[in-house]
């Protein structure tokens, strides 16, 4: 047997759950309600426009009043209103929407409609419903010879509809939405709370928007304007509004403005940012054709953009977000590829344009670029050009720049190309200094995130390694041809290194006889550059497999210079003193020696001298 049919839905079962379920804050329901009101508006400047309506336009404003005592919520426009036949249409058929039918039919004759009608599913309306527990429209179409129509629900599948005449016959063109506020929604009857709603999702809508007397809003914000337009004082100024508790003036701004393949205005800002990771989350505020709709932006903007301030607005980001259809939804995904292309573009010409200003701007902007980077591979390779590395001596260069400056004199004899860095240079003065003399230059690394940086750096860049200063002696940093040969016997060697064992007497000082120059120190403390930065990544959040480097106890390589002058003597009969003098000296130059054994240096110093 085969039969085909249409599924058929019980309104009485599906209704509260659009009531309850749709939306998951409450408050959106004012958003639904003035957006309607804005439409509506719109549609009437429409039709006068194309000469469909030829009466007066009069004061196109939504007003929303409040009264406490009657438990009233009130939206009124003055936009086309409804016929009792339009409202059985409209607002009767639940999830048809008479925006969607408006936009059909006029779109044609009026490209711009698309963009300006807010409406899309026709479920907003319902929305009421999650406060009040009764709604009434009282309506008077903009055509001629019509009558109020007056519409009464109590959120059951049941509804009254007549068109009063009389008194109660509406006077002007428009509609009233009447809310019977409910009992558990009380605080929809503050003023307060209804002005914080109102001032969150309508601050930027096209339409007057007046409560209490009061228009809230701006109808032209200026993401909707031509950046030809605009001055930096407009844009610093809009910066201000968004975010009066802000004290800084954001660096620089970028204004997106995209037609095709979808639909994307708004501005970006970057702000401010102090060298920590200071994910300052929900600043940029996501808007639909001026609506606002969240400051989630997670899905729709790159997570190494979140720390950006600003607007953006796209009708192609359904209103009734969830998270999960953010996430599925193409558009948005192209959104977000969109504004990192944007971003990177910005950046590329900045650096191009204005090298000094930007290298001024780096210190704040370092970290989105290097974040950005280690996230994203399109990223990658557009910032590649435009990341800048700082060496100890405060000179910025690009990695191409960087790599011709060291040439020269930091290829190993494998004709690998070494990179020195500090994280520290301060508590790692001596390497520094020691690889400076030798004529090294030595980068400066000291963000949370450059231990990532370095890793990733060294994945892409070609015969290129990356060494901590500290990583090993001087002559070993970069190791050439031209070793250094060992003055002492196989003998002596191994007794050096028994007494420097026994003097240190600490498992996890690994020591070994090396030669070096001469004018090296005695004793160099290093690190494995491998392992200490298995812990660095660990440290901040490597995550995965890095988890057991971290178990690890530390563990440090001794060297000791073999061809030091000092070694004779420590060869000598109770040279264990010198040994341990000259390791915890060691110590000392790297701010690791303390507590007790930094009181038994002090004394034994003086016992010495
Ligand atoms: N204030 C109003 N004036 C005139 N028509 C209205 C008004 N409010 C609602 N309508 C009509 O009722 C229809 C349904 O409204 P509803 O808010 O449910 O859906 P929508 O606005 O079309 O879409 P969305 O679900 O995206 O908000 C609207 O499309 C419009 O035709």
């Amino acid at each position: 047997m085969q039969e085909t049919g249409s599924i058929s839905i019980h309104t009485e079962n599906i209704f509260p759950i659009i009531k309850k379920f749709l939306y998951s804050d409450h408050e959106i329901f004012l958003r639904e309600l003035v957006s309607n009101a804005v439409d509506a508006t719109q549609k009437l400047k429409s039709l006068a426009q194309l000469g469909e309506y030829q009466g007066d336009l009069g004061e196109l404003k939504v007003r929303v009043t409040v009264d406490k005592e009657a438990r009233k919520i009130t939206i009124s426009d003055h936009g086309l209103g409804m016929t009792a036949e339009e409202i059985k249409k409209y607002i009767n058929q639940i999830a048809f929407s008479g925006a969607t039918e408006f936009v059909e039919q006029y779109k044609e004759k009026d490209a711009n409609a698309k963009d300006q009608i807010i409406g899309q599913f026709g479920l907003g309306f319902y929305s009421a419903f999650m406060v009040a527990k009764e709604v009434e429209i009282w309506s008077k179409s903009y055509k001629n010879d019509t009558l109020t129509a007056h519409w009464i629900c109590d959120g059951s599948t049941q509804f009254t509809l007549d068109e009063p005449t009389g008194e109660h016959a509406k006077a002007e063109r428009g509609t009233d939405v009447v809310l019977h506020v409910a009992e558990d929604s009380d605080e929809f009857l503050e003023e307060a709370r209804l002005r914080t709603i109102l001032t969150k999702y309508c601050k930027f809508l096209p339409i007057p928007i007046e409560f209490e007397g009061e228009v809230i809003n701006q109808t032209t914000p200026i993401w909707t304007k031509q950046p030809s337009e605009l001055t930096d004082e407009d844009y610093k100024k809009f910066y201000q509004e968004l975010y009066p508790m802000s004290m800084d003036e954001p660096l620089f701004w970028i204004h997106l403005n995209v037609d095709y393949p979808f639909n994307l205005t708004g501005i970006l800002y970057f702000p401010k940012v102090k060298d920590e990771l200071q994910f300052s989350r929900n600043k940029i505020q996501l808007y639909s054709r001026q609506v606002f709709i969240t400051d989630e932006v997670k899905d729709v903007v790159p997570e190494f953009l979140m720390l950006l301030h600003g607007v953006i607005d796209s009708p192609d980001i359904p209103l009734n977000v969830s998270r999960s259809f953010l996430q599925a939804d193409a558009a948005v995904r192209k959104i977000n590829t969109y504004i990192t292309k944007k971003v990177a573009d910005k950046l590329s010409s900045l650096f191009k344009q204005d090298r000094a200003g930007y290298e001024e701007k780096w210190s704040d902007i370092g970290m989105f670029v290097k974040y950005g980077m280690l996230s994203d591979e399109k990223f990658y390779e557009k910032a590649k050009d435009f990341v800048l590395l700082k060496n100890v001596d405060g000179k910025l260069f690009t990695i191409n720049e960087y790599t011709e400056h060291i040439q020269a004199n930091q290829q190993d004899k494998n004709g690998n190309t070494v990179i020195l860095y500090t994280n520290d240079a301060e508590h790692q003065h001596s390497f520094v200094a020691a690889a400076q003399e030798r004529g090294y230059d030595v980068l400066n690394f000291d963000h949370i995130l450059d231990p990532h940086f370095v890793g990733q750096l060294e994945q892409k860049l070609e015969k290129t390694s990356f060494k901590r200063v500290d990583a090993d002696t001087v002559s070993k940093l970069i190791e050439k041809d031209d070793a250094a040969e060992s003055v002492l016997t196989e003998e002596d060697t191994k007794k050096l290194e028994e007494t420097f064992t026994t003097a240190i007497a600490n498992p996890a000082m690994h020591v070994k006889v090396a030669a070096l120059s001469p004018q090296d120190a005695l004793v160099v403390i290093t690190q494995n550059e491998f392992m200490r930065r298995m812990k660095d990544m660990q440290r901040t959040g490597g995550g995965g497999g890095m988890q057991m480097f971290g178990a690890f106890p530390e563990s440090y390589d001794v060297t000791v210079n073999a061809n030091h002058p000092l070694v004779a003597k420590v060869l000598a009969d109770g040279g264990d003193k010198l040994a341990k003098q000259a390791f915890d000296l060691a110590l000392l130059s790297q701010g690791l020696l303390k507590g007790e054994a930094l009181t038994a240096f002090v004394k034994r110093s003086t016992e010495l001298l």
